[in-house]
């Protein structure tokens, strides 16, 4: 059986990036930028002013004559004496002879003059232009990714669309007769269905918002037709059914529809019995059915891969440290990821850990992992772990 290191290694090899495309600015928030964005014009593009006041030449006369008014939006231009100004307000054009504006509470103002009362520093309240980018210099670097900023500052440049890379588009399926949707009593023999919802939830909040959910019975040629159907998309995630009781029909399901496959099983505890495969354009995940199995191979192996499909160039795990609180032990000679609470870098591991259990998962912060061949840990000891459910 393979290791976590060697899975993760796996899946970096075996996926690429999506293809790029110029998507809509409104569209791109959480994509990745495919290319370098330089200023296609200055900002500010004119000289602005910074205020509501009279804009003037700065010197020695402090009583000047109001001969115009500029407003935002107003493309005029004065020819300002010494002894003159001109009434403006903020994001207005500050006339080329005036290098500089007096708010308008530093003035007394008498009819058509003003008397500066307070004189501010030269070029004061005057956005130059270029002052916050210069045409032709870079907005942003290649590999970042756009949040509600970026796109305000590129709407600021006029900019409509940017080249990034695509999102994935998931099918998630879920397999399993036992499963039973909420909304009526539990049948005999039944539980209620929460991987679907999870993973979806799971999905979305890390940016990837196309997931098709489907459903499919315990049935080898209902399993192959749904996979078919699931091969459209770019990434195909499967809960349940790739363990190897007789009911368990993906892994034959997969081969049936010529999915490669990658690796099955690692050494780890929950999520052993994970598959990883691959058909043309479509990466495969048959995650284990138990929820906290299928959860802990969706954060740790299918995230990874959407990361690169997606163009994020941070592509590996946020593995931070922290120290155990309490003595811990690993008699299973696997990677263990357990659940607990992490505060001031302090973990608290929780007592019910196990694959087929969400409890633990739903009340902690960190998900802690524990490396194979380490049997037993003492209280202090570093680990590493990562945030979960933070935000
Ligand atoms: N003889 C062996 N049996 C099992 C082995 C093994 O090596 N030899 N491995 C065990 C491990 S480890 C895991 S993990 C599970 C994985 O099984 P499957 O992926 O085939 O999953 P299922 O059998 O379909 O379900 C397992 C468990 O999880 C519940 N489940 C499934 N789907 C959902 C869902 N959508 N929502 C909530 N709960 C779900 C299901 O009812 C089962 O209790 O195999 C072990 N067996
Ligand atoms: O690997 Mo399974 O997830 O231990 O129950």
């Amino acid at each position: 059986m393979i290791s976590v290191s060697e899975a993760l290694d796996l899946i970096k090899t075996h996926t690429g990036q999506l293809p790029t495309v110029k998507m809509q600015l409104r569209d791109s928030f959480g994509c990745f930028v495919a290319e370098e964005i330089v200023a296609p014009i200055s900002l500010p593009f004119f000289r602005q002013s910074a205020m509501d006041g009279y804009a003037f030449r700065f010197g020695e006369i402090s009583e000047l004559e109001i001969i115009g008014e500029c407003k935002a939006g107003d493309a005029l231009d004065f020819e300002l004496q010494a002894n003159q100004a001109v009434r403006i307000f903020t994001g207005a054009r500050v006339p080329d002879l005036a290098d500089t504006v007096v708010m308008q509470e530093h003035v007394e103002a008498n009819g058509k003059n003003i008397s500066i009362l307070q004189l501010p520093d030269k070029s004061a309240n005057v956005r130059e232009v270029g002052e916050q980018i210069k045409a032709g210099d870079q907005v942003l670097p290649a590999g970042t990714k756009i949040n509600e900023s970026i796109i305000g500052f590129l709407a600021s440049f006029g900019i409509t669309e940017v080249l990034v890379f695509n999102k994935p588009k998931i099918t998630l399926i879920v397999t399993g007769n036992e499963l039973q949707e909420a909304g009526s009593p539990l049948q005999p023999g039944c539980i209620y269905e929460s991987n679907a919802i999870m993973l979806e939830s799971a999905l979305k909040s890390r940016g990837f918002a196309s997931v098709r959910i489907l459903k499919v019975e315990d049935d080898l040629e209902a399993t192959k037709k749904i996979i078919a159907e699931g091969l459209e998309d770019d990434m195909l995630l499967i809960s349940g059914g790739i363990s190897v009781g007789d009911y368990d029909f993906v892994n034959a399901a997969l081969q049936a529809n010529g999915v490669q496959e990658i690796f099955y099983k690692v050494n780890q505890k929950p999520g052993k019995p994970l598959w990883f495969g691959k058909k043309e354009k479509t990466l495969v995940f048959a995650l284990p059915g138990n929820p906290a199995s299928s959860l802990t191979c969706f954060l740790i192996y299918a995230f990874s891969a959407l990361k690169i499909m997606s163009g994020n160039p941070d592509i590996d795990l946020n593995f931070q440290t922290g120290v155990l609180k309490h003595r811990t032990y690993n008699k299973f000679g696997k990677t263990l990821f357990i659940l607990g609470t992490e505060k001031n870098g302090e973990l608290e591991i929780y007592p019910k850990q196990a694959s087929s259990m969400l409890i633990s998962y739903a009340l902690g912060n960190a998900l802690v992992m524990i490396p194979e061949q380490k049997e037993e840990l003492e209280a202090g000891e570093s680990v590493q772990f990562l945030p979960i459910n933070r935000n």
